[in-house]
């Protein structure tokens, strides 16, 4: 049995490229940029007046004047006016072009206008003050945003201005997500007493809708044709296939058969961890298979610690691991690398990480409990509270 270090990389090595496609900005958000944003003019793109008030040429104000008379207004969004007579000024409002042959504004707190005739209330003025000058924050060709940034509400105002009504960005795999076995029905449906309703896809589903990846379902009853038939189609619609269920030992756990005869490629069958441990990862040319065990929480660890950093590495973008303090003593004894549920806090700055108890990785209703798994290595079986270990958050973002 491999280790989660050696499966990890193995799904790492298996990445996949789904090009590139072109999308309406406001439709970005969440999605990875596969372009260079660049200033398309100087940021601002004129001297901008700042503060509401006159604007003026300083050399009168040096030169001691106080009182201008008012020739002009010049508003936000009209074009530039000029100032005629260096001992005048004009009335400008924030947003404004700066009028020509101006240079400093003064705001209407500090100056009193009365008849046509602005007279300024303070001595302290600087030269350029309340302008913010044209190609301060950026110029024309800058890089604003590099390629692969995840895009935000920040960005979107970007790429607003420098009018990128579309943008280049990752192409998102085409995911079908599949629930298997005979016990399971639909959540509107009432359960005999051997039955329970179906709840991994739709974990699946919104996990994989916090990537900003849409997901098509499907159910498949542990018969071994049917199965074959339905995953045979599946394979050649789709980028990637999740699985929950029929992994394990199990009479009617049919999947790694069925992958067999399908001639997708296993890449590994079970990992050294708990719990999660029969997963399934292969490929074929054109899709990848993973194979999750039934059990509720296997399936949510597994897609978190192996299909998000292989979805993230396969658009390109760099994702720091987390780590957090230990805040008990743990005793784990078999040599597997043990994902245990933990509530998350903060004490002065630190992560802190307290396990919650909880009944096997069937007991789905603990996940609710827990903010996060922390991640306890199989080289030992003591873990000290105070240690510092890996955690795979599942509320933060
Ligand atoms: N003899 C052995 N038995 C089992 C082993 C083993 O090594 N030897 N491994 C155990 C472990 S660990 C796990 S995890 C499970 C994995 O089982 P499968 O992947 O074969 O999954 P199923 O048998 O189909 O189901 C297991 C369990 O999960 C429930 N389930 C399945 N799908 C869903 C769903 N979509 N929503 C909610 N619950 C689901 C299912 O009802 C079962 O209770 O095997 C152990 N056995
Ligand atoms: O992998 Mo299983 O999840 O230990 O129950
Ligand atoms: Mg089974």
């Amino acid at each position: 049995m491999i280790s989660v270090k050696e499966a990890k990389n193995i799904v790492l090595n298996s990445v996949q490229e789904f090009g590139v496609e072109e999308i309406p900005f406001l439709k970005s958000v969440g999605r990875i940029l596969k372009e260079e944003i660049t200033a398309d003019r100087d940021f601002p793109p004129f001297n901008r007046v700042s503060m509401d008030g006159i604007a003026i040429d300083y050399t009168a104000f040096k030169n001691g004047q106080r009182a201008f008379k008012v020739e002009g207004i010049q508003a936000a969004g009209s074009q530039q006016i000029s100032l005629y007579n260096s001992a005048n000024c004009i009335e400008v409002m924030t947003g404004a072009i700066l009028p020509k042959n101006t240079n400093t504004v003064i705001r209407y707190e500090d100056v009193s206008i009365k008849n046509g005739i602005a007279t300024i209330s303070i001595n302290a003025i600087t030269e350029a003050q309340n302008i913010h000058a044209k190609g301060k924050d950026g110029k024309v060709g800058d890089v604003l945003i590099k390629q692969n940034t995840k895009i935000s509400a920040a960005e979107i105002g970007v790429l607003a201005t420098v009018g990128k009504s579309f943008v280049k960005v990752a192409k998102q795999p085409k995911v079908m997500i599949v629930s298997t076995g005979d016990e399971l029905v639909g959540v509107d449906e009432i359960p005999l007493e051997h039955q329970i309703r179906r709840s991994n896809v739709f974990t699946l589903v919104s996990l994989l809708e916090r990537l900003h990846i849409s997901s098509e379902t499907a159910h498949i009853t542990d018969d071994k044709p049917i199965l074959k038939s339905k995953i045979e189609r599946f394979l050649q619609e789709y980028d990637v296939l999740l699985f929950s269920g029929a992994v394990s030992k199990g009479k009617f756990d049919f999947l790694p058969e069925v992958f067999d005869k399908l001639g997708v490629k296993k890449l590994f069958h079970k990992v050294a961890q708990r719990p999660g441990k029969p997963f399934w990862f292969g490929e074929n040319e054109s899709c990848k298979v993973f194979a999750f065990p039934g059990n509720p929480i296997s399936t949510f660890v597994n897609c978190l610690e192996y299909f998000y950093p292989w979805y993230y590495k396969s658009v390109g973008i760099k994702v720091e691991e987390e780590t957090a303090i230990l805040n008990a003593d743990v005793s784990f004894k078999p040599n597997l690398t043990y994902f245990l549920q933990v509530k998350l806090s903060s004490r002065f700055g630190h992560l802190i990480a307290t396990p919650i108890s909880g009944n096997g990785s069937g007991d789905l209703a603990s996940l609710v409990k827990a903010d996060a798994f922390i991640q306890l290595p199989n080289d030992k079986a003591d873990f000290k509270k105070g240690e510092v270990f890996k955690i795979i958050p599942y509320r933060s973002f």
